[in-house]
Order: structure tokens, then C-alpha cells, then sequence
């Protein structure tokens, strides 16, 4: 579904990314671990449309966009949950899940269509509080009102960076289990980028490891021990 060949990015001299090689099949749960300021986000953003590739090649569902605009990828189905969240503080939760609906994407200025049932299926906090600013929830709340945005667009694809960023490990465990949900029964593919690695062992059918914008390891967790993974992410 997603392959990128060759990957190489910049800001401006200075190279980021080097000869990436990175696939995940339908429905797939891949994690990409890395230091901090190894890559990682700067490899999402490539893929989303949000920094150029300088080398390689960018494909999803079967069609090249290494060079489509970031819309035009989110309408094919790239979900995008950015670092920090990215979430409309001033805006009630309501009013952030209907930005993220498809018709807002496609530039229709008309708020966007009704929230699909099953958003709030996977979200049930996120029903009870729909007049609520989105700058008053809880750091939890806020990842949950991100990825539902996200979800509204109906993505095949869904991106997310450090989900679990600031947020209690109670929360973090409902997260784990929404993204379960996401992948196994509305067979999305996850590509996340996460720290903490119980979190993205629990729920990757792949990881790649990721050092000075370089792949450097790519398994499975159940074929693969922990214990090497910490020890090449801590050197
Ligand atoms: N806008 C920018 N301009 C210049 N350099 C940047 C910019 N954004 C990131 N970098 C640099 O690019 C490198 C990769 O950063 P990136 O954010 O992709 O890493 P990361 O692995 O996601 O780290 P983190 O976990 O801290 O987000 C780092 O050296 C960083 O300082």
C-alpha cells in the first residue's frame, strides 16, 4: 500500500534522510523507533506531502505522489496525526471532527459533512463532551479528538507521531486499544512513530529502527528481543 524507494530529504545543506526504504501492506501496524532528531518526522512529513523528497520515490495504493500536494494525498486516504497533535484549541470537539471530514478536505467550505456513527464507536469520550473547546481537554483527550479527526477523512493509512507524547500511562492504554481497533476491524494501516516501545511492541506487526536518517534494522517484534531493540536505540 505505502512504498517508499531511495528516500533522501534536506534543510537545505544539510541531509536528513538517506537512501530510505520503507513498505507497509493493507491494514499492516508498522512503528518506526529512532533517537530524538534521528528522522522520524521528517520521513512522515515526506510522506504526507509536508517536506520534499531531494531522491526516491513515494507510492501509495498502487499510484506515484512523490510530488502530490499534501491534500491530494489526504484524499487518497493518508491520515495524518502530527507531533503536538495539531488539534483547533478554540474550536469545540464538534467543530474539530467536522474540519476533518472528507468534503472540508476537498475544499468544500461548508463546514463538512456529518461525523460518521462509528467515529463515536471508537471515541465514546468524545460524544459526551462535543460542545467542549478543544483547548480545555485533557493532554488524553486531545490525542483522542486528533486521531478521531483524522479517522473522519476515512484514511487507509493512518500516520501518527508520538501519540503517547505527555500523556498518562491509563490514557495510553485506551489509545493502544483504539489503534487496535482501527487496524483490526476497520482494517486501517498505522505507521507510527513512537518512544515508548511497550506501546508500539503491543501493537506493530513491524518496526523499523531508524539512526542519523538511515534505516539500520527492520523485523517483527515477536521474532525480534526487546532487549537488542533498547541497546541500538541507546547507542
Ligand atoms: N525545520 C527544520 N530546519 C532545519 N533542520 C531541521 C528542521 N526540522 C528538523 N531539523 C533537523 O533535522 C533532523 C531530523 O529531525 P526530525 O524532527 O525529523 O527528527 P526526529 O527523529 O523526528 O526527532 P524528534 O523525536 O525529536 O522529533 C534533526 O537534526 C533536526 O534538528
Amino acid at each position: 500500500m505505502l512504498e517508499l524507494e531511495g528516500i533522501c530529504a534536506a534543510y537545505g545543506k544539510s541531509r536528513v534522510l538517506e537512501n530510505v526504504h520503507l513498505s507497509i501492506a493493507p491494514a499492516e501496524s508498522v512503528t518506526l523507533l529512532g533517537r530524538n532528531g534521528v528522522g522520524k518526522t521528517t520521513l512522515l512529513r515526506t510522506i504526507v506531502g509536508l517536506h520534499p523528497v531531494s531522491q526516491g520515490t513515494v507510492r501509495f495504493a498502487g499510484e506515484e505522489v512523490t510530488h502530490s500536494a499534501a491534500y491530494q494525498r489526504a484524499r487518497k486516504g493518508i491520515g495524518y496525526v502530527p507531533q503536538g497533535r495539531g488539534i483547533f484549541p478554540h474550536l469545540t470537539v464538534e467543530e474539530n471532527l467536522r474540519l476533518g471530514s472528507a468534503s472540508a478536505r476537498k475544499g468544500e467550505h461548508n463546514g463538512g459533512d456529518a461525523i460518521p456513527a462509528h467515529i463515536f464507536e471508537l471515541f465514546p469520550l468524545l460524544r459526551r463532551v462535543p460542545n467542549r473547546k478543544g483547548g480545555v481537554l485533557s493532554g488524553g483527550e486531545q490525542q483522542q479528538l486528533a486521531i478521531a479527526r483524522a479517522m473522519v477523512a476515512q484514511p487507509k493509512l493512518l500516520i501518527l507521531d508520538e501519540p503517547t507524547e505527555g500523556i498518562q500511562p491509563s490514557i495510553v492504554q485506551q489509545i493502544e486499544e483504539i489503534l487496535r481497533e482501527i487496524r483490526t476491524r476497520l482494517k486501517v494501516a498505522i505507521l507510527l512513530v513512537e518512544q515508548y516501545l511497550d506501546f508500539a511492541w503491543s501493537i506493530a506487526d513491524r518496526f523499523y529502527v531508524m539512526r542519523r536518517g538511515r534505516i539500520v534494522e527492520n523485523g517483527s517484534p515477536r521474532d525480534s528481543d526487546p532487549a537488542s531493540i533498547h541497546h541500538l536505540l541507546s547507542v
